[in-house]
């Protein structure tokens, strides 16, 4: 038998992949004493199911050494949803996690390393802008006007940062004024520095002294987002913005030796940025405490909120020490807000809390390209080949549903000579990092990925995004076509629509692409009107596409302080709610 036919009978697309409730693999589980990735956890407790390998044996098939070796570490079981969230919740039962990840690289050049703004930068300009809530402070037009310390503004400089976007010019002088925030922001627009930038100055102003070796920790700030990849980002960006400060940023993760995570943080943090899972463990161990917190940042808020990281949020916010609402400032940003999400979201800010809406919530960027083909099942794994053939070395992200069919892809595409590395949460975290790593760096062009990617990634030069399966939900659409065209550059998508799977998200899709300017297959439309629901507000399978603060009494600018009456509306305001 030959490899085509090898994969043909270990296929998804003949096998029934098993899927799990969303909510019965995340964060609702014990914790305990043992150091053991939460994800992973998350993927046992997840179904009673027990601890198995995966029955997809890789060994052999030209994956090489970019590839999955099968780790134990996850249970064979794929979830379209249980994956996407690359999911941190937090158990403690199961096999020592032992990896500890190796150190980022200290010199300037490396801190400071970038790339370059797009063509589009200047673009941002024109995006209208709505803030909702009163006594909102003035936007700010320049770095200079938020009279930041000198430092920062030799680390904005050093970065590359000469001009402020949409979303910074609005939400810094909001952090600056000590207000609670929640900022909606296209993909690739600059969300981190905005509020990492505000939240140094503040800690500067205040004269924050060195932090010393405690055994017990009292940040004054601490960040969640959902992945790993993503935390360890933000990580890098805090130590670059507070190089040569008193500031000590620390990023704690699972899927990593505990004993490191607390190492790291005994020898002092200021700024903790940390998965749930591992933040509540290191927390119940008490070598954080959280009197002194003064900023809780929730990036990707939407989904820190929702049904799997939101329980896991509520028990943060009651942890004894934690200081109320009344007491903090609580920043939340993302690129998409479900109207259902935002009104969650009341419970952890204050009620005067600002929102910043920058062009259409959960719109998508309009620097990616974005295209739709009709292919089945059967067909697409000849498409992708074709497609990236003709693509060649460009950095190329490709989605998929599964753990399991990550694996089968990658491994597919590497006997077909495109070398192809894969990251899911059925891998080991070195092996996460080093398929992170590889791709980057070029080795591997081409990253075969669950949903576990697609949310906050920047990465350079990711030219293509392509949906081999699209997502369950519109906004996750939204955010895995943002890892190309950021900051300005441009980027292409290409998603495969099966008519067998897909029409539920005809509809949002054809919003999404008409609200981003770009053409829309006439079949598309017909199948989007084919399955018209009146009232329907844009998305599909439990999330609403939301287009506004849930809130009253927003007022609309753009970033040049016009308000949208005066303004010209580049956007079709046609709506389908
Ligand atoms: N003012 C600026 N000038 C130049 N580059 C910037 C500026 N602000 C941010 N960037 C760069 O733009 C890139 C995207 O920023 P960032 O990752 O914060 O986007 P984001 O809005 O959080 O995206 P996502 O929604 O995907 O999480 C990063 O490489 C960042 O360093």
């Amino acid at each position: 038998m030959g490899p085509r036919n090898l994969f043909l009978t270990n296929s998804p697309e003949f096998s029934n992949d098993c899927e799990d409730n969303p909510t019965r693999n995340r964060g609702f589980s014990k914790r305990g004493d043992n150091d053991l990735d939460p994800d992973e956890c998350m993927q046992r407790t997840g179904g009673l199911f027990g601890y198995r390998r995966s029955a997809l044996r890789l060994s052999g098939t030209g994956y090489g050494d970019t590839s999955q070796s099968r780790s134990g570490s996850g249970s064979e079981r794929d979830s379209r949803k249980s994956e996407a969230e690359g999911g941190e919740s937090s158990d403690t039962q199961g096999p020592k996690v032992t990896y500890i990840p190796p150190p980022p690289p200290e010199d300037e050049d490396s801190i400071f390393a970038h790339y370059q703004t797009g063509i589009n930068f200047d673009k941002y300009d024109t995006i209208l802008v709505e803030v909702s809530g009163h006594d909102a402070p003035p936007a700010i037009l320049t770095f200079e006007e938020a009279d930041l310390c000198q430092t920062l503004n030799n680390n904005i400089a050093k970065a590359g940062y000469t001009k402020l976007t949409p979303v910074q010019k609005y939400s810094i002088p909001i952090i600056l004024a000590g207000r609670d925030l929640m900022a909606c922001a296209q993909t690739g627009s600059g969300k981190t520095a905005a509020f990492l930038l505000p939240i140094l100055a503040h800690m500067m102003r205040d004269g924050i002294t060195a932090s010393r070796f405690k055994e017990l920790q009292e940040p004054e700030c601490i960040i969640v987002a959902p992945t790993r990849e993503l935390v360890n980002q933000i990580y890098l960006e805090a130590r670059k913005f507070s190089f040569g400060t008193c500031v000590r940023a620390v990023v704690i993760y699972g899927g990593t030796q505990l004993g490191h995570s607390i190492r790291q943080i005994v020898q002092g943090c200021n700024i903790l940025c940390a998965t749930p899972g591992r933040l509540m463990d290191i927390i119940g161990k008490e070598k954080i405490g959280l009197k002194q917190i003064k900023y809780l940042v929730l990036d990707e808020a939407d989904r820190m909120l929702d049904m799997g990281f939101g329980p896991e949020m509520k028990k943060l916010i009651s942890c004894p020490g934690m200081p109320s609402k009344e007491q903090r400032q609580t920043l939340m940003f993302s690129a998409t807000f479900p109207e259902e999400i935002q009104r969650l979201a009341a419970e952890f800010l204050k009620s005067n809390y600002l929102f910043v809406a920058v062009g259409q919530v959960g719109g998508a960027c309009r620097d990616v390209q974005q295209t739709v083909l009709q292919v089945g099942q059967f067909s697409k794994r000849e498409k992708l080949v074709e497609i990236l053939r003709n693509i060649g070395d460009e950095r190329t992200m490709v989605f998929v549903e599964t753990k399991k069919k990550a694996d089968f892809i990658a491994t597919f595409l590497c006997q077909e000579k495109i070398s192809t590395t894969s990251i899911h949460g059925d891998r080991e975290q070195r092996e996460r990092e080093q398929a992170l790593g590889d791709f980057r760096c070029g080795k591997c062009p081409v990253l075969v990925a669950t949903s576990v990617a697609a949310r906050g990634l920047d990465i350079e030069n990711v030219q293509h995004v392509i949906n081999f399966d699209l997502p369950s939900t519109i906004d996750e659409y939204v955010h895995r076509i943002g890892r190309t065209g950021r900051c300005g550059n441009t980027g292409r998508a290409i998603s495969f629509f099966d008519l067998e799977s897909d029409n539920q998200l005809a509809q949002p899709l054809v919003k999404v692409l008409t609200d981003a300017q770009q053409d829309v297959p006439a079949w598309l439309e017909e199948i989007a009107f084919s399955t018209y629901i009146p009232g329907f507000s844009g998305s599909t399978r439990g999330s609403v596409f939301a287009s506004v603060d849930t809130r009253k009494g927003k007022s609309t600018l753009n970033t040049a302080g016009f308000s949208s009456s005066q303004a010209p509306n580049p956007v079709d305001d046609e709506s389908w709610d």
